[in-house]
């Protein structure tokens, strides 16, 4: 039975338990980690995340990671056990978790480069507290209908690939946004193979101030449920509003989740166009738990 010395933070009210295992020995099973999130019966969080150095991953999850470059590995995993390819909050948690355990040092204006299931990601400190490039998205999964209780008509959605899957539905209006049921699982027809994260969003009124787009956001995550927040989901919903706002719409954008402020930044790169998201990384406190 490991005893872990964990850690909880959030990254605008995404909520995650955090623990070290430098030398890759914990292997919990999908039901110890669902029994870690559990907010009833546990610590409780949107997901948990190990500490692992990418050289201690075993050597078909150490390929996942792409490349060498970093040195300490996000073992992401939702709330009911399953793990996921990355995770945009808590990815800048797991920044904040590593530097203030003295794991790695990030000077301002220096990168810290963090593996993770869908490759090498790039992380900054910013003035809101971390930016990560997410790497190059892409439009994938078509354009699935979907339902969601209390929704009165099925909207078409839009898939996207920002490494972990996403599909956007655009909503009409505020009270629709807030009237949307989201403690059930979104239907979505056909249904990713993969399953997807499902972004709501209403456009701002006006949709761009100062040349920043601006929308509001909810999610019902993958094998999470409604949170607060997903990054990756902020940086989808960003780039679906952009996708149909066509040619003049920004490159910078600010999406509004229940639980704070993101922001997003699309940017051309030698390999295409990534993605950016910055936020907040805050962590809250710290104990010991029996698995
Ligand atoms: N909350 C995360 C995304 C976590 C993983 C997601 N539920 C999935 O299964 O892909 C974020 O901030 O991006």
């Amino acid at each position: 039975m490991p005893e872990l010395h964990f850690t909880k933070g959030h990254g605008t009210g995404n909520d995650f338990v955090l623990f070290s295992d430098p030398d890759g020995e914990i292997d919990l099973t999908p039901s110890q980690i669902a029994a870690i999130a559990d907010r009833h019966f546990g610590v409780g969080g949107d997901g948990v995340i190990r500490a692992v150095r990418s050289k201690n991953l075993p050597a078909g999850a150490a390929a996942l990671a792409e490349d060498d470059s970093a040195e300490w590995f996000m073992d992401y995993h939702n709330s009911d056990g399953s793990p996921s390819e990355m995770c945009g909050n808590g990815i800048r948690v797991y920044a904040r978790y590593l530097i203030e355990n003295g794991l790695v040092e990030l000077s301002p204006g220096d990168t810290l480069t963090l593996g993770t299931r869908g490759g090498v990601r790039d992380l900054q400190r910013n003035a809101s507290g971390f930016q990560v490039d997410l790497g190059r998205w892409q439009l994938d999964g078509g354009e699935p209908l979907v339902r969601a209780k209390n929704l009165q008509v099925a909207r078409p959605g839009l898939g996207i690939s920002i490494g972990n899957p996403h599909v956007v539905v655009a909503l009409s209006s505020e009270e629709e946004l807030d009237s949307a049921d989201l403690t059930y699982i979104p239907h979505l027809e056909p249904a990713p193979e993969d399953g997807a994260n499902v972004e709501f969003v209403v456009p701002g009124d006006p949709l761009v101030r100062d040349g920043v787009g601006h929308i509001r956001m909810r999610v019902h995550e993958r094998g999470s449920g409604e949170t607060l927040s997903c990054g990756t989901g902020a940086a989808a919903a960003a780039l679906a509003t952009r996708y149909w706002a066509g040619p003049d719409a920004p490159n910078q954008w600010r999406v509004e989740v229940p639980g704070g402020t993101l922001g997003v930044r699309m940017w051309a790169a030698e390999d295409g166009e990534h993605v950016s998201l910055s936020g907040p990384a805050d962590l809250v406190f710290e104990g010991d738990l029996t698995v």
